[in-house]
């Protein structure tokens, strides 16, 4: 891993008959060159037991590390520190940010999930060091969020917060990049822009061609 907090993360999408594994490896490729771009996060579904989500995560780090590609692991500490990855993402049903940093010490990427400025600001000050703001916009692989924030949503957390990394998600597509960004968004994350597409690797050079 590089210096540069990345602005393209890659959410897995292990919803059963996905090719989660082969969409890591198609991101990985193309950020050859640049690989601060990308951060890749390990997502499974709840009922995926530990077990299964460790083998998961080690066979995502695996194609990561290599390549010196960030690994942040979603929601589970545990899987985080036996995969030694680079971080870890919480949210509100998750450990609290406080107690998550001191689980991951104090070295670890930590990201928190906000949808306004109040709790942005308290996520900091708790220890995040880069936020997951969204849904940006309507999503179809997430049931259950609140209405979409739009750009102006997203940049009024991202200027609560000023210099930590605000990541949009939620509908994200290549196209949104532009608006995002010039709300505040510092980078974005994605799960279908590449996992419902038939390149994801062209896919990926887009986002980070967008991004760059
Ligand atoms: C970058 C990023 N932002 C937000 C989320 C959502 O996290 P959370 O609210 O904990 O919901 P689940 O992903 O656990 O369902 C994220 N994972 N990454
Ligand atoms: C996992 C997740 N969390 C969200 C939030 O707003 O907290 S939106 C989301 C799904 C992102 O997938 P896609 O890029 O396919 O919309
Ligand atoms: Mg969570």
């Amino acid at each position: 891993m590089g210096s540069a907090f990345p602005r393209l993360h890659v959410i897995t999408d292990a919803r059963p008959g996905r090719d989660a594994l082969g969409v890591v490896a198609a991101a990985v490729a193309a950020a050859t060159g640049t690989p601060d771009t990308l951060a890749v996060q390990v997502r499974v579904e709840d009922d995926v037991t530990d077990r299964a989500a460790y083998e998961f995560g080690l066979a995502v780090a695996r194609i990561c590390r290599p390549a010196g590609v960030m690994v942040l692991v979603n929601d589970r500490l545990d899987v985080a520190v036996a995969v030694d990855a680079d971080g870890a993402h919480v949210g509100a049903d998750d450990l609290p940010v406080a107690a998550a940093r001191g689980v991951l010490g104090p070295a670890a990427v930590l990201g928190a999930t906000c949808r306004e400025p109040v709790s942005a600001r308290a996520a900091v000050a708790a220890g995040a060091t880069y936020l997951g703001v969204g849904p940006a916009f309507q999503t179809s692989t997430k049931a259950g969020l609140p209405a979409p924030l739009g750009a102006p949503g997203i940049g009024a957390v991202a200027g609560a917060v000023e210099s930590t990394p605000v990541i949009a998600i939620g509908g994200v597509d290549v196209d949104a990049v532009g608006e995002l960004r010039a709300a505040g968004a510092y980078g974005v994350a994605v799960v279908g822009a590449l996992a419902h597409s038939a390149n994801p690797q062209a896919a990926t050079s887009a986002l980070l061609k967008a991004l760059a």
